[in-house]
């Protein structure tokens, strides 16, 4: 199993947001995390990246078999656990190629890499645009794709998406989504995929383009089921999300 979490419970502010969280991600694998607003997803995303004020109160986070639970942010990063915020921060000062460098270890005085060169080409950023402090002034599209841009510079083996098809056009939304595919092995065959990930969506729109291989739905922090993406989805779209509770409750039987 490449991540394992186990009996989580976490407190954010003296709240706690997620109170029994059990989720298994095998290698290769896609799942998809849906929910309400406030269910707590970020909240996931962010206690598996290991930001400090998301405080695991019970439970364990274990990656590629090591628990992960008390390493720092950038331990995790050097494991191999990579991010697309959904509201990345502007980081004044430092420029996206700059920042490129940094996420595919060159030195800062090299030139970019020809590979980082053609993917900052292919996801239609100009020369110029590299030179631009991270985030700053970006449109909405240009923050997604720049966030990409960077997790193909990392390559990560675990990949967590807060929800990259929102607020981008249909255009966008084909050109992100082939590189998310390629961020988690898509385009190789089942049994020879190595990269797996973990996918906020509200909407779903993304699933037609990157196919998941389970989802979970999240309510009031715990997971009320889980199982086929486009069955889960379809349930929600005829029921709302009160069908997810009576799944919990009574099983898939009821
Ligand atoms: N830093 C914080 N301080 C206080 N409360 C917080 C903090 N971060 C999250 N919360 C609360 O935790 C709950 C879960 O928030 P979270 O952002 O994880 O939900 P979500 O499922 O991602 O929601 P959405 O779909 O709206 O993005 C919310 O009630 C939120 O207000």
């Amino acid at each position: 199993m490449l991540l394992e979490i186990k009996n989580l419970a976490v407190e954010v502010s003296g709240k706690l947001v997620l109170k029994d969280i059990n989720l298994s991600i095998d290698e290769g694998e896609t799942h998809v995390l849906l929910g309400p607003n406030g269910a707590g997803k970020s909240t996931l995303f962010l206690t598996i990246l290991g930001f400090p004020q998301y405080k695991v109160v019970k439970g364990s986070i274990i990656f590629k078999g090591q628990d992960i639970t008390d390493l720092t942010t950038d331990e995790r990063v050097k494991l191999g656990i990579g991010v697309s915020f959904q509201n990345p921060p502007t980081i004044r000062g430092v420029s996206v190629r700059d920042l490129l460098k940094l996420e595919s270890h060159q030195e800062m005085d090299e030139e970019l890499n020809p590979r980082m060169k053609e993917l900052a080409e292919k996801l239609k950023f100009s020369d110029e645009f590299l030179d631009r402090d991270v985030n700053f002034g970006f449109s909405g599209g240009e923050v997604k794709r720049s966030e990409i841009l960077q997790l193909l510079a990392q390559m990560p083996d675990f990949t967590m998406f807060d929800e990259p098809d929102s607020g981008v056009d249909i255009e966008n939304v084909e050109l992100l989504s082939a590189e998310i595919r390629t961020l988690l092995d898509k385009d190789k065959k089942h049994a020879q995929r190595k990269r797996s990930g973990l996918l906020i969506t509200h909407l779903g729109y993304i699933l037609n383009f990157v196919e998941a291989d389970k989802a979970h739905v999240l309510m009031d922090g715990e997971i009320a089921c889980s199982g086929n993406p486009k069955e889960i989805l379809e349930d929600i779209r005829k029921d709302g999300f009160k069908g997810c509770v009576q799944c919990a409750q009574c099983g898939s039987g009821c």
